[in-house]
């Protein structure tokens, strides 16, 4: 195919904003899948991603479109909508030369919409702006589309009006990709340099590799690659994505493919790597690449301790299709053996939990998240701190810091206040504050990870009444005064309760999640003292009084078949809960933390 008939685009905008509906509307108009085909939301083709609705890992679709007479390919890029996946957004972009900017018409430009748009114009990117869900009584075109021209620096007449769901503007949206967006530059003869941008397991044909070339031809059967991993393979197959894989012997720079070399493990296959052929190699790696890390660290047990190596070995599995978990065992005198695994973000980490119940059966308990800290130790090395037990004690190091974001809010005008406090609360420091119109501010603030992975999202939405969208960045680590804040049961440490805190909120936590607990802990035949404690030094105290609860109460001697209903009953309700010392603890007491309030 002539390269000046392809164009590469992706789609970038806000959660809920319409991309997946408006996606499958070009799919459609283009007749690349029939409408008796058509599902909803075809590039989610994970059943999590259906059901919550979001795009959790990107996908490229290739679609033909005639212009003019002229047949064109046009690759079209989906890219995660979730902080968490920052990443994989980034490598996305980087694979095209242009962008739609999906604006919707009644909420206006939010956070998201900005941090890719910045991406996108980082790289490059041509951008069409479309207004979009123009159908819905509550949409504003004039003024979102003054907001659009303001922040992208366009004319009115450059805005795409659009519905996906009535699929309005359908056909102009393809025609500005065609006349607007370039055709991909790159030598066809050139030395191989193709860009990983995502990668799809298949536990039959092993992992599926997305890519796109942007100098010299790949073939099947060609001895390839991976630049930055260093490890080799044959190019079994190779092909173009339509709703199904095609394959192809060939392709050139300028295209997005698939390559499937028998990888089976997903690890091997990082997103960003550069394939080139084993002879004939290309100079240089394309740039941008990064080994992702995760930000958000938790402990996952089994709830039934002697299913362990069955936790294991779904964690194994999991791991197999989604590179970005990493996990180690760990032990923990309250929950037992379990594994501390580290995250793209809590998204990923509810994905995670999510997966296992279901695809798995396991039932596990997560214990609080935690940020990486890092420890500056009194001999100058630096000590990484996933997880409270990790936190070393305090004659032995010089200092402790915590990861720094820059966290980009935008909200409506009235909410400025509230949203300010709500940071300075969060030990956020405000950066900037600009008026995107008369009655939206984007507000820039500098604010520790820690604060912003436990309930920050949902007290943003609370206090703006929904108007608000966030999005951070992580901009390095600073000094700040970290605690561990242990939690004690009759005297007894429960480690998975533990937590490291800001000194200055140190106080403040102990008193709330003794509270919390003396809530979620079940009254026992004895009394419980809770108390919170930095080191030696006890912060709060709680007692759950003594009390004898006898089911068998109820049911008058008699019935056998009822009494062991109830016992049976009882049972259940046991089994979430954890013996803790003399003390039986469940497990949403070791999730309490997130819902201090
Ligand atoms: N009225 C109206 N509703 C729309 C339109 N497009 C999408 N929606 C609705 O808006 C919601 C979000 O649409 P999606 O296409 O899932 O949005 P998305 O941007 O792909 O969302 P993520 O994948 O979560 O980023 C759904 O309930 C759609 O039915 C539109 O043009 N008009």
């Amino acid at each position: 195919m002539n390269m000046q008939r392809i164009r590469n685009f992706c789609i970038i905008a806000h959660i809920d904003h319409g991309k997946s509906t408006l996606a499958d509307r070009l799919l459609q108009f283009t007749n690349t899948v029939s409408d008796r085909d058509m599902q909803d939301q075809l590039l989610d083709n994970m059943d999590l991603e259906r059901e919550r609705g979001i795009t959790i890992k990107s996908h490229a679709i290739q679609m033909k479109y005639n212009y003019k007479g002229e047949e064109y390919i046009l690759n079209l890029i989906d890219t995660p909508g979730h902080v968490d996946f920052s990443y994989e957004v980034s490598r996305s972009i980087a694979a095209c030369e242009g962008a739609l900017l999906i604006v919707d018409a009644s909420q206006g430009i939010e956070a998201q919409t900005i941090s890719n748009l910045y991406l996108a114009i980082g790289h490059d990117l041509e951008i069409i702006p479309v207004l979009n869900k123009i159908d819905l009584p509550g949409a504003d075109p004039e003024v979102v589309a003054d907001e659009v021209m303001e922040l992208i620096g366009c004319d009115r007449e450059d805005i795409v009006l659009a519905s996906g769901k009535e699929g309005i503007g359908i056909e102009e949206i393809l025609n500005a990709v065609v006349e607007k967006i370039p055709a991909p530059k790159g030598d066809p003869e050139a030395p191989l340099q193709a860009m990983i941008f995502d990668s799809v397991y298949n536990p039959f044909r092993g992992v599926e590799v997305i890519f796109r070339v942007f100098n010299g031809t790949i073939n099947k059967g060609d001895k390839i690659k991976f630049v930055n991993t260093g490890r080799e393979y044959d190019a079994d197959e190779i092909g173009i994505l339509g709703i199904n894989q095609i394959p192809q012997q060939t392709l050139a720079a300028g295209n997005v493919g698939y390559l499937i070399s028998g990888i089976k493990v997903a690890k091997e296959v990082k997103v960003g790597d550069t394939i080139t052929h084993i002879k004939r190699p290309c100079d240089v790696a394309i740039k941008g690449f990064e080994n992702v890390k995760p930000m958000v660290f938790a402990g996952i047990y089994p709830v039934d301790t002697t299913e362990f190596e069955e936790l294991r070995a779904s964690m194994e599995k999991l791991q197999l299709n989604d590179a970005s978990l990493v996990w180690e065992p760990e032990t923990s005198a309250a929950l037992g053996f379990g594994f501390r695994c580290g995250f793209l973000g809590m998204l990923h980490m509810e994905i995670i939990q999510e997966r296992l119940e279901r695809e798995f059966d396991m039932t596990v308990i997560t214990t609080v998240p935690s940020v990486q800290f890092r420890a500056l130790m009194t001999n100058d090395e630096i000590k990484l701190i996933n997880a409270p037990s990790d936190m070393p004690d305090p004659t032995r190091f010089k200092h402790i810091e915590e990861p720094f974001v820059k966290a980009t809010i935008i909200t409506a005008a009235e909410y400025v206040g509230p949203v300010i406090q709500l940071c300075m609360e969060k030990r956020g420091q405000i950066k900037n504050q600009v008026y995107l119109t008369s009655d939206r501010v984007e507000l820039s603030f500098d604010m520790p990870l820690a604060e912003i992975v436990f309930d920050f999202f949902d007290k943003l939405k609370t206090i703006s009444r929904g108007y608000a969208s966030l999005d951070y960045e992580l901009i390095g680590f600073k000094q700040s005064h970290m605690v561990r804040l242990d939690v004690m049961l009759n005297g007894e440490v429960v480690d998975a309760l533990s937590a490291i805190v800001h000194r200055d909120k140190a106080y403040e936590w102990g008193k709330r999640l003794c509270e919390k607990l003396k809530e979620l802990v079940p009254r026992q035949m004895f009394e419980i003292a809770i108390q919170a404690a930095i080191g030696t030094k006890i912060i709060a105290r709680e007692t759950v009084k003594a009390m004898r609860k006898n089911v068998l109460a109820k049911c008058y001697g008699g019935d056998i078949s009822r009494k062991r209903k109830l016992l049976e009953k009882q049972k259940k309700g046991k089994k979430r809960m954890r013996q803790v010392g003399n003390v039986e603890v469940p497990q949403e007491a070791f999730m309490a933390v997130l819902k201090l309030d």
